[in-house]
Parts: C-alpha cells; sequence; structure tokens
C-alpha cells in the first residue's frame, strides 16, 4: 500500500551545518507516529521540510506517493497536509468560532475571502459548530480567541489544523506548556480529531508519545537512529544510550 507520507534521503543544511543528514521515513495511512530526540536534533526542521516551509538540501517529500517537495506551503496543504500553527499564528481578534470557521472555509475550497456573506453558509456554519463541540469549545465559541486560557489556545490551534480537513496532520508540540490535566486532555482530544487521519507528531512529553504513538522515530543529530512500537523503542539498546535513558523508565 502506499504511504501516507514518505521521506527519501532527506537533507537539509544551513551554510556548512548539516542538520538533516539522510532520513528515510514511511508513514502508513492512519497511523500515529511520533518524533521524538532530544534538543536541537532537527525536530521543527524536519516539519518545515515536510510542509514546505524549507526547500530540502537533497531527497524527496511524497504525500499518497505524490512528490510535494519543493511546493509551496499552501500548494501542500491543498493536496492534503496540513500543520499545527503556533499560538501565536490564530486570529486573535477574531472569536473561535470565526477561526475554527477560517480552517472550515479554506478546507471547502472558499480560501480566506472575509468578504462574502460566510455566516449563512450552512454546511460551514454545521462543520464549524461540530469541531467546536468535537474539542469542547462550544461554550466558549463566542469569545475572542485573545481571551481564551493557554491551553485553550492550544486546543483551539488543534482544532484549526483538523478543521483544514487534510488527511495528514502535522502536530508540533500540541502539549507544550500545559498542566497534566490539560495533558491529558489535549491527548483524548488527538486521539479522537485524528481517527482515520495519518498523525505525525513532535511531542517532548514522553507520557504522550508512549501512550499515543503506534510507531516512533528517534532522530538525533539530523538522523534517525531507530524506528519502531512504543515497545521496541523503549528497550532499544541505542535509544536508551542516546537519548531515553530515565524518560522511558519514567514514562513506562
Ligand atoms: N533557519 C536556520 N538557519 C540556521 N540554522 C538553523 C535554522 N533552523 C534551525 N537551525 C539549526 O538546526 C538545528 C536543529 O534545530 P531544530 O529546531 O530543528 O531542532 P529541534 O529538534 O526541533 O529542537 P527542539 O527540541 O529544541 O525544538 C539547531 O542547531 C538550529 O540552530
Amino acid at each position: 500500500m502506499t504511504p501516507a507520507l514518505e521521506l527519501t534521503d532527506l537533507r537539509k543544511s544551513f551554510g556548512p551545518a548539516k542538520i538533516i543528514q539522510g532520513v528515510d521515513l514511511s508513514v502508513g495511512k492512519g497511523e500515529r507516529h511520533a518524533i521524538i530526540g532530544p534538543n536541537g536534533a532537527g525536530k521543527s526542521t524536519l516539519f518545515n521540510l515536510i510542509s514546505g516551509r524549507f526547500m530540502p538540501s537533497s531527497g524527496e517529500v511524497r504525500l499518497g506517493g505524490e512528490l510535494i517537495s519543493g511546493k509551496k506551503p499552501y500548494q501542500i496543504n491543498r493536496m492534503g497536509l496540513s500543520r499545527s500553527f503556533q499560538v501565536s499564528n490564530i486570529f486573535t481578534n477574531m472569536t473561535v468560532r470565526e477561526n475554527v470557521r477560517c480552517g472550515v472555509l479554506y478546507s471547502m475550497g472558499y480560501g480566506y475571502s472575509f468578504w462574502r456573506n460566510i455566516g449563512n453558509l450552512k454546511e460551514v456554519s454545521e462543520k464549524t459548530a461540530h469541531i467546536l463541540d468535537e474539542v469542547g469549545l462550544l461554550e466558549k465559541a463566542n469569545l475572542p480567541a485573545a481571551l481564551l486560557p493557554y491551553a485553550d489556545q492550544r486546543t483551539l490551534e488543534i482544532a484549526i489544523t483538523i478543521a483544514g480537513g487534510a488527511d495528514v496532520i502535522l502536530l508540533d508540540e500540541p502539549t507544550a506548556g500545559m498542566s497534566h490535566s490539560e495533558t491529558d486532555r489535549a491527548v483524548a482530544l488527538i486521539e479522537k480529531a485524528s481517527k482515520g487521519k495519518t498523525l505525525l507528531i513532535v511531542e517532548h512529553d514522553m507520557g504522550v508519545v508512549f501512550n499515543l504513538a503506534d510507531r516512533i522515530s528517534v532522530l538525533v543529530y539530523g538522523e534517525i537512529i531507530a524506528t519502531g512500537t512504543p515497545e521496541e523503542i523503549r528497550g532499544d539498546a541505542k535509544v536508551r544510550e542516546a537519548y531515553l535513558g530515565e524518560e522511558a523508565e519514567d514514562a513506562a
């Protein structure tokens, strides 16, 4: 079967610094795959290469078999890959509902056409309400996004990513800065919202990673040193030596 996402000998250098050094990765349709690794390993750079923000120095990225490396982020988005925005990129002067509606409109091919009388489009309103309900933000739908507590802003960010309707979703540290209970809620939301979709997630919280992921890849100095199930990764001597150590014990 064609993988949902496939990286082949992907490389990225900034000047003389080789940051991504020949990454091969195949993520199956419907798989939840986590990328872990120490600070500075190149995880964000990898996401930037996949989502089109950075051009690879060499190598290929394929989405559902189609070559996407070299394309612009919006083109890649249109082809079915959505990446979570940073919190600072949500529209803070709009309401929570309007933020999600933007994602829904975009997925339906309207683009960001704010001048339309979009409130009247029944299908848009229904989809928006469904997503708000799914992520538990329906009661706060009419609040300006700026007034949401931090964890809710992160949740909104995930909701917008999902609202885009993409089949492949990249989440960059979705639980960063959250408390234990907020993290638990976020994991439940991600599990629910990513059903039937392919998920690639960068996350530092090993509890989240070992709970959520079907498979894990470990990135160290721009190279994947191991890929496997949570069990395989937990038991991998190379991984323990290079990175996990006691964190894996804690998450067990
Ligand atoms: N645009 C850039 N120009 C030069 N160097 C860069 C650029 N972007 C990233 N780097 C370097 O690439 C290396 C990897 O950074 P990256 O942010 O991808 O790591 P990371 O694994 O996501 O780290 P963290 O876990 O701390 O977020 C770092 O040494 C960083 O300084």
